[in-house]
């Protein structure tokens, strides 16, 4: 934890720079204060921060109704009592008061600032609330912190950066040993009048003070975790690379790539200073470094839409990079044919750009014609193969221009995801690695460990699955890439670790990664949010995490909309028969379910269908056990208790708010004898047993058989949900099964008269283990680009 720096002597200087949607509310600057807070002490440290939120499009809209006093008034007061609520918020009482006599009196001078057309001053006011803000609550956490006004020292002259100056005014300035907030996006011009520095200005403004305080490290703190191969949100299976080099994230900045901008990174350009991309919600991930040297080159694809294309005579004395700089906007250099240069650029500022060129006496022919560009930028191969051609050529393709960095298609429209995955897949082939750490190494997780060693060698060409963790509850085996053949040897000779040493495990671990699942353990499923948070898709066989209390189910839930983490839960009903997935798939085709029926149990099918008088009831429960049917504890499927917990896990797959006790259960075991230890229950069993006999005496009389029986009926918004035995006759659908079989009757709009039925064994390791691993092929599938995100997420 960063204590106040009293050292004089200070190991290294680092710049983190927050923007505006990481300083959008109160928890937020106290979640940038943490991360501060938690930086090395050793360290000086210079935070550069934007607006709050969306204070600067509200200024913009201040500005803009300049003339009309009565909408300016009004927006004023909004934003006053906006800013001070956040301010209220953030800090207490005491702390709070100067801050917004600051705020009050930053206001009231806007009226003024406009009359004299001082607007970028009106601007400069956002950056102002988060420096005065965030460093008010950083002293209150005992930090020395200092909030700067950029235009104290950044000078900039004819556009450029005047860095003599700015070191000279900067020099004044600074405390030795004091955290140094600065406003970023402002600075003053060679008239000293104050100046913003446009789109991303913020980034800017971090590296510009990057270079003056000729820092090791510029952060900037973001909302995406890494640089990836392809934009994330299109492209599930994009890489998210750790290390990039300066070189071709200057090239990704050309091409308009949004992450880093070409402004950003010229300050530093020719230092040794390195710059970090990290999320500041995760901010427990590393994050992306971008540095001068790094062995390879790394593959990306980029789009660019709406652009057009400027021709004019090479012989010119501007470059694009120039005119970029000058436009703030990308501005993409295609390669030459003959004697004439073709710069790609955004439609929008075409005009402004022929301007400039007019400026400076170059004579540019704009076609008007609109295009999209995909740009890929080759890695350590440099060879474009040609299948990703034959993918792209169905879709519009315009041009093609290729050097030997970069390879770009000009389309007549923007590509779809689908498309956009196909050509990841043939420019950026890579085998994805997906660790997966498996709690529980009974029946079960046995069974699926010894099934991942065999799908590791079947999909080796596809993803690399890295066991990466096997823990049971006395004993934890953390560590990346174990040998699965070993995994009981290893285990054996690894100590217990406690929920957080877990925890912080899989934090460090590389993403993607997975749990899974195999305990029983209601403790273990109430860490999930823990779990997700530290990066982890989450595998379940365990039913206690998807059948706690509503509230502790939706926070899991959220938890992964939040991470963007799947929990996949197939075989917490029906082990390996597919009934969540199969109620899914009807829901979002737009159907109606009306009733979910029929034998949840496999051990309570198999002990129904086997008992037969021959011997007693209990004896049959011990080969159930024996076989790997029963819940650990079987009194668990006696009680009617595993069932019940089945049938909330269907009723919440629909949506319906329902608890545990809304379901109505009629138990196998005799009252009393659910409780207390195992051995009590069997120095007592002759209850259970004598009770069965009776029961199938009654039912044998009546020409029926016994079967335990589940129902969620959804009728005229009304829930009916029981589990209870039942004799049925032997021409019911529920009779005719196989020991160990689950049936579900689905019963909906569609599946009215004549249902739709699902039948197969319930229970036992094999398929258990093998419904597992269905659902590690869905995220497999995932990463490998096969398919878009199931409907699990939605
Ligand atoms: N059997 C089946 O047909 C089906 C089972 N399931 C579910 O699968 C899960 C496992 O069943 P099964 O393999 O039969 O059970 P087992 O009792 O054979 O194994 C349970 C494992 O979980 C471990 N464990 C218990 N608590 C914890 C904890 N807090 N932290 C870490 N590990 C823990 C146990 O550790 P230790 O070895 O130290 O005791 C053991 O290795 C259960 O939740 C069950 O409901 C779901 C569908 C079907
Ligand atoms: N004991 C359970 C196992 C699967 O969930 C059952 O028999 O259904």
């Amino acid at each position: 934890m960063l204590k106040n720096a009293t050292q004089t002597q200070l190991n290294t200087t680092q710049v983190h720079k927050f923007g505006g949607s990481s300083l959008a509310s109160a928890a937020r600057f106290s979640a940038v204060a943490d991360i501060i807070q938690q930086q090395d002490p050793q360290h000086q440290l210079w935070v550069v921060v934007s607006a709050p939120g969306d204070t600067t499009d509200t200024l913009l809209h201040i500005i803009a109704c300049a003339d009309d006093t009565v909408s300016r008034d009004q927006a004023l007061t909004a934003l006053q009592k906006q800013l001070q609520q956040l301010i209220t918020a953030a800090l207490p009482a005491a702390d709070a008061t100067e801050v917004s006599v600051k705020l009050k009196h930053w206001l009231a001078e806007v009226p003024d600032a406009l009359t004299q057309k001082r607007f970028n001053d009106v601007l400069a006011i956002g950056e102002l609330v988060s420096t005065t803000l965030l460093s008010a609550i950083l002293r209150q956490r005992q930090l020395s912190a200092t909030a700067l006004d950029a235009r104290d020292f950044l000078r900039l002259k004819r556009h450029q950066p005047d860095l003599t100056q700015s070191t000279a005014l900067l020099s004044t300035l600074t405390l030795p040993g004091h955290i140094h907030v600065v406003t970023g996006y402002i600075a003053r011009d060679e008239k000293g009048r104050s100046i913003t520095l446009g789109r991303n200005g913020s980034d800017y403004s971090a590296t510009l003070v990057g270079a003056l305080v000729n820092a090791t490290e510029v952060t900037i703190w973001t909302d995406v975790k890494a640089i990836y191969s392809a934009d994330p949100r299109k492209v599930v299976a994009a890489i998210p690379y750790q290390q990039v080099s300066w070189h071709q994230a200057c090239q990704l900045a050309q091409l308009g790539n949004p992450v880093l901008h070409a402004r950003t990174l010229a300050p530093l350009s020719g230092t040794q200073t390195a710059l970090r991309v990290r999320s500041s919600y995760e901010p427990q991930l590393p994050g992306c470094r971008v540095v001068q040297q790094v062995a390879g080159r790394q593959s990306f694809i980029t789009e660019l839409n709406d652009v057009t294309l400027l021709t004019l005579h090479s012989d010119i004395a501007l470059s694009a990079e120039r005119l970029a700089l000058e436009l703030q906007q990308p501005v993409i250099s295609l390669p030459q044919q003959g004697d004439n240069l073709c710069w790609l650029l955004p439609t929008a500022c075409a005009e402004q750009a022929l301007a400039c060129l007019a400026d400076a006496d170059i004579h540019a022919v704009w076609d008007t014609q609109r295009y999209c560009a995909l740009a890929w930028l080759k890695g350590a191969d440099p060879v474009l193969p040609a299948q990703a051609d034959s993918v792209l050529q169905p879709h519009a393709v315009l041009h093609r221009y290729e050097n030997e960095q970069q390879v770009i298609w000009l389309l007549a429209r923007p590509l779809s995801s689908d498309v956009l995955q196909q050509v990841h897949q043939q420019l950026i082939p890579h085998t994805p690695s997906l660790r997966v750490v498996v709690a529980g190494t009974g029946n079960v997780g046995t069974e699926f460990l010894s099934m991942l060693m065999v799908q590791q060698k079947r999909l080796s060409t596809k993803v690399q699955l890295q066991l990466a963790g096997v823990l049971n509850s006395r004993q934890a085996l953390l560590a990346d890439n174990l040998d699965i053949s070993q995994w009981q040897l290893l285990l054996a000779q690894s100590d217990s670790c406690c929920p957080q040493q877990l925890s912080a495990y899989l934090t460090a671990l590389p993403e993607p990664k997975v749990l899974v699942d195999i305990t029983p353990s209601q403790a273990f499923a109430r860490l999930y949010p823990d779990f997700i948070a530290a990066g982890c898709d989450i595998i379940s066989a365990n039913k206690q995490g998807v059948t706690l209390p509503e509230t502790e189910y939706l926070q899991i839930k959220r938890a992964g909309q939040f991470h963007n983490k799947q929990w996949l839960t197939n075989t917490t009903c029906g082990a390996g028969i597919p009934v969540q997935r199969t109620l899914q798939e009807l829901i979002s085709a737009g159907d109606n379910i009306t009733e979910v029926s029929g034998i949840f149990s496999g051990t309570l099918s198999w002990l129904l269908c086997q008992f037969d008088g021959s011997k007693p009831f209990s004896d049959f429960v011990l080969d159930a056990r024996q076989a790997g049917l029963t819940e650990p504890d079987p009194r668990d499927d006696l009680s009617g208790k595993d069932v019940q917990r089945k049938l909330l896990v269907l009723a919440r797959e629909l949506g319906i708010s329902l608890e545990l006790d809304d379901i109505r259960l009629q138990p196998l075991l005799p009252v009393g004898l659910e409780n207390g230890s195992w051995q009590d229950f069997w120095a007592r069993r002759s209850l259970l047993d004598a009770e069965l006999a009776q029961l199938l005496t009654q039912a044998k009389a009546g020409g029926k058989v016994l079967r335990y029986v589940a129902c969620l009926s959804i009728r005229n918004g009304s829930v009916r949900a029981d589990v209870s035995l039942q004799q049925v006759s032997a021409g019911h659908a529920l009779a005719a099964i196989a020991p160990c079989d689950n049936v579900f009757v689905i019963r909906s709009d569609w599946y009215n008269d004549n249902p739709l039925v699902l039948k197969g064994p319930g229970a036992g390791k094999v398929v258990t283990a093998g419904g597992l691993h269905t659902d590690l092929a869905v995220l497999v599938n995932q990463l490998t680009g096969k398919t878009k995100l199931p409907a699990v997420l939605t």
